[in-house]
């Protein structure tokens, strides 16, 4: 098995060379430079993460929905029990959840992978369970994990995206379940960002007035007890990066980061959904810098961290309904518009081509 210091040196950076070989193929096909926008960043970088200009289409995807519990849901931070998080990845097995509709309008597959479920789940179909632990300390009163249990669920990511690229994947989506896990998430933004817990602590699943300060406070002592000065990013590196993710992260944070880091290994681009996605891949580029690269931002989520988060990765998000469901729902959303940026590389003629007369500059 490879080790997890050997998969952080293998991802390599996005291709400069393709990237430009993109910019120059957009500039002579049949629009105004530059009409496309945002779209024009993501088929360079497309072009860049495989190494290739055309960029081969993302399709298939293949959204993973990684679920876990929390230590802190017993802090009284989400008005939801906890066992919601089980009754959801039921729901997403039998196809009944936001998640598996908005997967079936873009054509990707779901696969939910227990990393840290308190419950134990009845097999099904899609399910996989590389269950790491029953949940998570508390992370308001100590470690949420050991380093041990951190890696092991980093390392589970990795390995379900290696084994969905493995299987066809040309695209991979981020999920996620557990209940309580906007409280890890604003915990890890404001470690990595330096930002204060106020700034980007939200209300997840919609917390009242009360619970909402309660909530910040909680994730200051999640701070606090874990030795992390509040609005001070921590020290980067990678030894640094394993301890702030065991400290305050989540089991479905540290195997989504592995997931993107195994996108990043396999040079496939990784659309990211949320908050927790955000959190996530705020962890896998202390980890391995160069992985931001494959990272797209597919949306905006209502959770003032997220926004923090993306900004601090450098990523444009591509929609920005104000959702604030998590699951993959607002990755999968950008599915199409990442596909049709890279269609147009194929599809599109050249002023020359077509008769077209450009500009002449
Ligand atoms: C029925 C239901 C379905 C969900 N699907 C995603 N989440 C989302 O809400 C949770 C985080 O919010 P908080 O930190 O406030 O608990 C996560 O499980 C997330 O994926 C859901 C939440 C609920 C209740
Ligand atoms: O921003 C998100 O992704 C989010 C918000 C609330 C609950 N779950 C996820």
């Amino acid at each position: 098995m490879t080790s997890l210091g050997e998969t952080l040196g293998a991802v390599r950076p996005v291709e400069p060379g393709p990237m430009a070989e993109a910019r120059a193929h957009q500039d002579r096909l049949t629009k105004p430079s530059g009409s496309l926008g945002v779209l024009e960043d993501v088929a360079a970088r497309l072009a860049g993460i495989a190494g290739a200009c055309p960029p081969p289409l993302p399709a298939p995807a293949a959204l993973a929905i990684f679920a876990a519990d929390h230590g802190v849901h017993a802090q009284g931070v989400s008005p939801w029990p906890q066992e919601v998080t089980a009754q959801m990845v039921a729901n997403f097995a039998a196809g009944g959840a936001v998640a598996n509709a908005f997967a079936a309008q873009v054509g990707a597959s779901v696969t939910v992978v227990d990393v840290g479920v308190a419950a134990d789940l009845p097999p099904a179909e899609g399910l996989l369970v590389r269950k790491v632990a029953y949940g998570t300390a508390d992370l308001s009163q100590g470690p949420a994990m050991t380093r041990e249990q951190a890696t092991a669920a980093l390392t589970a990511g990795v390995e379900v995206a290696r084994d969905l690229v493995a299987a066809g994947a040309r695209c991979l989506v981020t999920g996620d379940m557990g209940i309580a896990n906007t409280t890890a998430s604003a915990a890890l933004i404001c470690a990595f960002t330096g930002r204060e817990a106020a700034g980007v602590t939200g209300r997840g699943t919609g917390v009242d007035d009360a619970m909402y300060q309660h909530k910040i406070e909680i994730v200051r002592r999640g701070l606090r007890v874990n030795g992390i000065a509040e609005a001070e990013a921590v020290p980067g590196g990678p030894d640094s990066a394993l301890r702030v993710l065991a400290a305050v992260g989540g089991l479905e944070h540290a195997a989504i980061a592995g997931f993107v880091i195994g996108a990043a290994v396999a040079r496939v681009p990784v659309i990211l959904d949320g908050v927790i996605a955000g959190a996530a891949a705020l962890a896998a580029s202390a980890l391995a810098p160069d992985t931001v690269g494959y990272c797209l931002a597919g949306h905006r989520s209502a959770e003032p961290g997220h926004a923090v988060a993306l900004s601090h990765l450098g990523l444009e998000p591509l929609v920005d309904l104000r959702l604030r469901l998590g699951e993959g729902t607002g990755g999968l959303l950008a599915h199409p518009l990442v596909s049709a940026a890279a269609r147009v590389m194929h599809e599109v003629a050249t002023f020359d081509s077509a008769g077209v007369t450009d500009k002449g500059d």
